[in-house]
Protein backbone atom coordinates (compact mmCIF):
# COMPACT_ATOMS: atom_id res chain seq x y z
CA UNK A 1 0.00 0.00 0.00
CA UNK A 2 0.78 3.54 -1.01
CA UNK A 3 2.44 5.46 2.09
CA UNK A 4 0.26 8.34 3.60
CA UNK A 5 2.16 11.57 3.74
CA UNK A 6 -1.10 13.32 5.72
CA UNK A 7 -3.68 12.36 7.58
CA UNK A 8 -6.93 14.06 8.99
CA UNK A 9 -8.69 12.75 11.81
CA UNK A 10 -11.46 14.30 13.23
CA UNK A 11 -10.42 18.22 12.51
CA UNK A 12 -13.19 20.48 14.05
CA UNK A 13 -12.90 24.13 13.56
CA UNK A 14 -14.33 27.35 14.95
CA UNK A 15 -14.17 31.03 14.12
CA UNK A 16 -15.47 32.36 17.19
CA UNK A 17 -18.88 30.82 17.77
CA UNK A 18 -19.31 29.69 13.85
CA UNK A 19 -18.66 26.25 13.49
CA UNK A 20 -16.92 25.69 10.31
CA UNK A 21 -15.35 22.35 9.98
CA UNK A 22 -17.09 19.02 11.07
CA UNK A 23 -15.23 15.98 11.41
CA UNK A 24 -13.30 16.09 8.63
CA UNK A 25 -11.51 12.81 7.85
CA UNK A 26 -9.13 11.81 4.84
CA UNK A 27 -5.71 10.89 4.18
CA UNK A 28 -3.80 11.43 0.73
CA UNK A 29 -0.99 8.99 0.04
CA UNK A 30 2.65 9.85 -1.44
CA UNK A 31 2.29 11.33 -5.09
CA UNK A 32 -1.86 12.05 -4.56
CA UNK A 33 -3.52 14.48 -6.55
CA UNK A 34 -6.26 15.56 -4.17
CA UNK A 35 -8.39 18.52 -5.65
CA UNK A 36 -11.02 19.88 -2.93
CA UNK A 37 -14.25 21.06 -4.39
CA UNK A 38 -17.17 22.32 -2.98
CA UNK A 39 -19.53 25.18 -3.05
CA UNK A 40 -18.40 28.87 -1.61
CA UNK A 41 -18.19 28.94 1.95
CA UNK A 42 -18.31 24.96 2.11
CA UNK A 43 -14.64 25.50 4.02
CA UNK A 44 -12.54 24.86 1.25
CA UNK A 45 -9.63 27.79 2.24
CA UNK A 46 -10.27 26.83 5.73
CA UNK A 47 -9.30 23.49 5.71
CA UNK A 48 -6.55 24.21 3.39
CA UNK A 49 -5.16 27.01 6.00
CA UNK A 50 -5.66 24.82 9.22
CA UNK A 51 -3.28 21.91 7.14
CA UNK A 52 -0.72 24.86 6.70
CA UNK A 53 -1.00 25.81 10.27
CA UNK A 54 -2.31 29.24 8.93
CA UNK A 55 -5.63 28.55 11.39
CA UNK A 56 -5.81 27.14 14.29
CA UNK A 57 -8.49 24.30 15.03
CA UNK A 58 -10.48 22.73 18.24
CA UNK A 59 -10.35 19.43 17.74
CA UNK A 60 -8.91 15.93 16.08
CA UNK A 61 -5.42 15.33 14.48
CA UNK A 62 -3.79 16.18 11.45
CA UNK A 63 -0.94 13.93 10.94
CA UNK A 64 2.35 14.87 8.47
CA UNK A 65 4.71 12.31 7.29
CA UNK A 66 3.77 10.54 10.77
CA UNK A 67 4.52 13.14 12.69
CA UNK A 68 1.21 14.89 14.71
CA UNK A 69 1.59 19.06 13.79
CA UNK A 70 0.21 21.21 16.18
CA UNK A 71 0.91 24.65 15.31
CA UNK A 72 1.79 25.90 18.40
CA UNK A 73 4.79 23.13 19.35
CA UNK A 74 7.97 24.69 18.41
CA UNK A 75 8.77 21.64 16.00
CA UNK A 76 5.61 22.70 13.39
CA UNK A 77 8.09 25.61 11.74
CA UNK A 78 10.64 22.95 10.53
CA UNK A 79 7.57 20.77 9.56
CA UNK A 80 5.44 23.41 7.79
CA UNK A 81 8.82 24.02 5.80
CA UNK A 82 8.45 20.67 3.99
CA UNK A 83 4.02 22.15 2.55
CA UNK A 84 4.37 24.29 0.15
CA UNK A 85 1.76 27.12 -0.20
CA UNK A 86 -0.05 29.27 -3.05
CA UNK A 87 -2.77 31.37 -2.21
CA UNK A 88 -4.92 32.94 -5.24
CA UNK A 89 -3.18 36.47 -3.89
CA UNK A 90 0.71 36.21 -4.66
CA UNK A 91 2.05 38.08 -1.64
CA UNK A 92 5.40 38.65 -3.06
CA UNK A 93 7.17 40.98 -1.85
CA UNK A 94 7.24 44.90 -3.76
CA UNK A 95 10.80 45.62 -2.92
CA UNK A 96 12.50 42.74 -3.76
CA UNK A 97 13.11 41.79 -7.76
CA UNK A 98 12.06 38.14 -8.31
CA UNK A 99 15.24 36.16 -7.45
CA UNK A 100 15.77 38.03 -4.11
CA UNK A 101 11.63 37.07 -3.39
CA UNK A 102 12.67 33.70 -4.25
CA UNK A 103 15.74 33.33 -2.60
CA UNK A 104 14.69 35.23 1.01
CA UNK A 105 12.86 31.76 2.00
CA UNK A 106 16.01 29.16 1.02
CA UNK A 107 19.05 31.59 2.51
CA UNK A 108 17.47 33.34 5.26
CA UNK A 109 15.23 30.83 7.11
CA UNK A 110 16.51 27.16 5.47
CA UNK A 111 19.95 28.65 5.13
CA UNK A 112 20.82 26.66 2.01
CA UNK A 113 24.09 27.62 0.09
CA UNK A 114 23.01 31.11 -2.09
CA UNK A 115 25.33 29.89 -5.03
CA UNK A 116 22.88 26.99 -5.18
CA UNK A 117 19.72 28.41 -4.13
CA UNK A 118 20.37 30.64 -6.85
CA UNK A 119 21.22 28.45 -9.19
CA UNK A 120 18.17 26.12 -8.76
CA UNK A 121 16.15 29.14 -8.60
CA UNK A 122 17.45 29.92 -12.14
CA UNK A 123 16.53 26.66 -13.49
CA UNK A 124 12.77 26.87 -11.52
CA UNK A 125 12.42 30.08 -13.73
CA UNK A 126 13.52 28.71 -16.94
CA UNK A 127 11.08 25.66 -16.41
CA UNK A 128 8.15 28.36 -15.70
CA UNK A 129 9.14 30.62 -19.10
CA UNK A 130 10.44 33.55 -16.92
CA UNK A 131 14.58 32.57 -17.67
CA UNK A 132 14.62 36.56 -18.03
CA UNK A 133 12.85 37.97 -15.23
CA UNK A 134 15.28 37.48 -12.32
CA UNK A 135 15.77 40.90 -11.52
CA UNK A 136 12.56 42.91 -12.47
CA UNK A 137 10.47 43.63 -9.43
CA UNK A 138 6.91 42.25 -9.35
CA UNK A 139 5.11 45.19 -10.18
CA UNK A 140 6.56 44.67 -13.60
CA UNK A 141 5.31 41.80 -13.61
CA UNK A 142 1.69 40.37 -15.32
CA UNK A 143 -1.08 38.60 -12.94
CA UNK A 144 -0.10 35.35 -14.52
CA UNK A 145 3.69 35.54 -14.21
CA UNK A 146 3.75 36.95 -10.82
CA UNK A 147 2.07 33.54 -9.81
CA UNK A 148 4.13 31.34 -11.75
CA UNK A 149 7.33 32.98 -9.42
CA UNK A 150 5.03 32.74 -5.93
CA UNK A 151 5.14 28.53 -7.27
CA UNK A 152 8.97 28.80 -8.05
CA UNK A 153 9.07 30.47 -4.23
CA UNK A 154 6.99 28.20 -3.10
CA UNK A 155 9.24 25.08 -4.78
CA UNK A 156 12.77 26.84 -3.80
CA UNK A 157 11.98 25.53 -0.20
CA UNK A 158 12.27 21.74 -1.51
CA UNK A 159 8.63 20.83 -0.23
CA UNK A 160 6.97 17.63 -0.09
CA UNK A 161 3.78 18.45 -0.25
CA UNK A 162 1.77 21.18 -2.08
CA UNK A 163 -1.22 23.39 -1.41
CA UNK A 164 -2.79 25.37 -4.09
CA UNK A 165 -5.53 27.59 -2.97
CA UNK A 166 -7.67 29.27 -5.65
CA UNK A 167 -4.10 30.09 -7.55
CA UNK A 168 -6.20 31.43 -11.31
CA UNK A 169 -9.16 33.02 -9.73
CA UNK A 170 -7.67 36.53 -9.89
CA UNK A 171 -6.10 35.91 -13.28
CA UNK A 172 -6.87 37.03 -16.66
CA UNK A 173 -8.32 33.81 -18.55
CA UNK A 174 -5.60 33.96 -21.11
CA UNK A 175 -3.37 33.74 -17.88
CA UNK A 176 -5.29 30.89 -16.72
CA UNK A 177 -3.85 27.97 -19.12
CA UNK A 178 0.40 28.68 -18.08
CA UNK A 179 -0.17 28.36 -14.46
CA UNK A 180 -2.60 25.34 -14.47
CA UNK A 181 0.22 23.73 -17.04
CA UNK A 182 3.07 24.46 -14.27
CA UNK A 183 0.94 22.70 -11.63
CA UNK A 184 -0.05 19.99 -14.28
CA UNK A 185 3.62 19.23 -14.76
CA UNK A 186 4.74 19.10 -11.13
CA UNK A 187 1.80 16.50 -10.65
CA UNK A 188 2.67 14.42 -13.75
CA UNK A 189 6.62 14.52 -14.32
CA UNK A 190 7.40 15.63 -10.37
CA UNK A 191 5.19 13.35 -8.95
CA UNK A 192 4.42 16.28 -6.44
CA UNK A 193 1.96 14.93 -3.29
CA UNK A 194 -0.57 17.81 -3.37
CA UNK A 195 -4.05 19.31 -2.76
CA UNK A 196 -5.62 21.61 -5.22
CA UNK A 197 -9.11 23.79 -4.58
CA UNK A 198 -9.89 25.41 -7.75
CA UNK A 199 -12.89 26.18 -9.86
CA UNK A 200 -11.81 24.96 -13.41
CA UNK A 201 -13.06 21.90 -13.36
CA UNK A 202 -11.74 20.78 -16.35
CA UNK A 203 -8.42 21.07 -14.87
CA UNK A 204 -9.65 19.41 -11.63
CA UNK A 205 -11.29 16.63 -13.95
CA UNK A 206 -7.49 16.27 -15.57
CA UNK A 207 -5.09 16.33 -13.20
CA UNK A 208 -7.20 14.67 -9.84
CA UNK A 209 -6.91 11.07 -8.48
CA UNK A 210 -9.25 12.16 -5.98
CA UNK A 211 -12.24 14.11 -5.12
CA UNK A 212 -13.10 15.57 -1.93
CA UNK A 213 -16.27 17.17 -2.07
CA UNK A 214 -17.51 19.42 0.84
CA UNK A 215 -20.49 21.32 1.42
CA UNK A 216 -21.27 23.36 4.75
CA UNK A 217 -18.09 22.43 6.42
CA UNK A 218 -18.52 18.24 5.60
CA UNK A 219 -16.73 15.85 3.22
CA UNK A 220 -19.50 14.73 1.41
CA UNK A 221 -17.67 12.51 -0.73
CA UNK A 222 -14.22 11.47 -1.27
CA UNK A 223 -14.36 9.76 -5.26
CA UNK A 224 -11.77 8.94 -7.31
CA UNK A 225 -11.80 11.40 -9.81
CA UNK A 226 -13.27 9.46 -12.64
CA UNK A 227 -16.09 8.03 -10.88
CA UNK A 228 -16.64 11.74 -9.09
CA UNK A 229 -17.34 13.68 -12.70
CA UNK A 230 -18.82 10.42 -14.44
CA UNK A 231 -21.46 9.77 -11.60
CA UNK A 232 -21.07 11.74 -8.43
CA UNK A 233 -23.05 9.87 -5.21
CA UNK A 234 -24.64 12.44 -3.50
CA UNK A 235 -27.33 15.05 -5.01
CA UNK A 236 -25.67 17.49 -3.86
CA UNK A 237 -22.32 17.14 -5.95
CA UNK A 238 -24.77 16.51 -8.99
CA UNK A 239 -26.04 20.00 -8.66
CA UNK A 240 -22.62 21.26 -7.90
CA UNK A 241 -21.57 20.08 -10.76
CA UNK A 242 -24.45 20.78 -13.36
CA UNK A 243 -23.84 24.45 -12.13
CA UNK A 244 -20.11 24.33 -13.70
CA UNK A 245 -19.65 25.57 -16.96
CA UNK A 246 -17.24 22.47 -17.94
N1 LIG B 1 -11.63 34.65 9.38
C1 LIG B 1 -12.90 34.23 9.43
N2 LIG B 1 -13.70 34.57 10.45
C2 LIG B 1 -14.97 34.14 10.52
N3 LIG B 1 -15.55 33.34 9.60
C3 LIG B 1 -14.80 32.97 8.56
C4 LIG B 1 -13.45 33.39 8.40
N4 LIG B 1 -12.95 32.84 7.25
C5 LIG B 1 -13.96 32.14 6.72
N5 LIG B 1 -15.06 32.20 7.50
C6 LIG B 1 -16.35 31.51 7.25
O1 LIG B 1 -16.08 30.13 7.18
C7 LIG B 1 -16.88 29.50 6.18
C8 LIG B 1 -15.97 28.79 5.20
O2 LIG B 1 -15.20 29.77 4.49
P1 LIG B 1 -14.04 29.34 3.48
O3 LIG B 1 -13.40 30.59 3.00
O4 LIG B 1 -13.20 28.32 4.11
O5 LIG B 1 -14.90 28.69 2.30
P2 LIG B 1 -14.49 28.33 0.83
O6 LIG B 1 -15.14 27.03 0.51
O7 LIG B 1 -13.02 28.41 0.67
O8 LIG B 1 -15.20 29.50 0.00
P3 LIG B 1 -14.79 30.17 -1.42
O9 LIG B 1 -14.94 29.11 -2.47
O10 LIG B 1 -15.82 31.26 -1.59
O11 LIG B 1 -13.40 30.70 -1.28
C9 LIG B 1 -17.71 30.61 5.55
O12 LIG B 1 -18.98 30.60 6.15
C10 LIG B 1 -16.96 31.88 5.91
O13 LIG B 1 -17.85 32.96 6.04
Amino acid sequence: MAEKVLQVAHLEKSYRKKHVLHDINFSVEQGEVVTLLGPSGSGKSTLIRCLNGLEPYQKGTITFEGKKIVPTEKNWQKIRQKIGMVFQSYDLFPNLTVMDNILLGPTKVQKQDRTTARSEAETLLKSVDLADYANVYPRELSGGQKQRVAIVRALALHPDFMLFDEVTASLDPEMVRGVLTIIENLANQENMTMIVVTHEMNFAKQIADRVLFLQDGRILEQTPSEKFFTNPQTDRAKVFLDSMDF
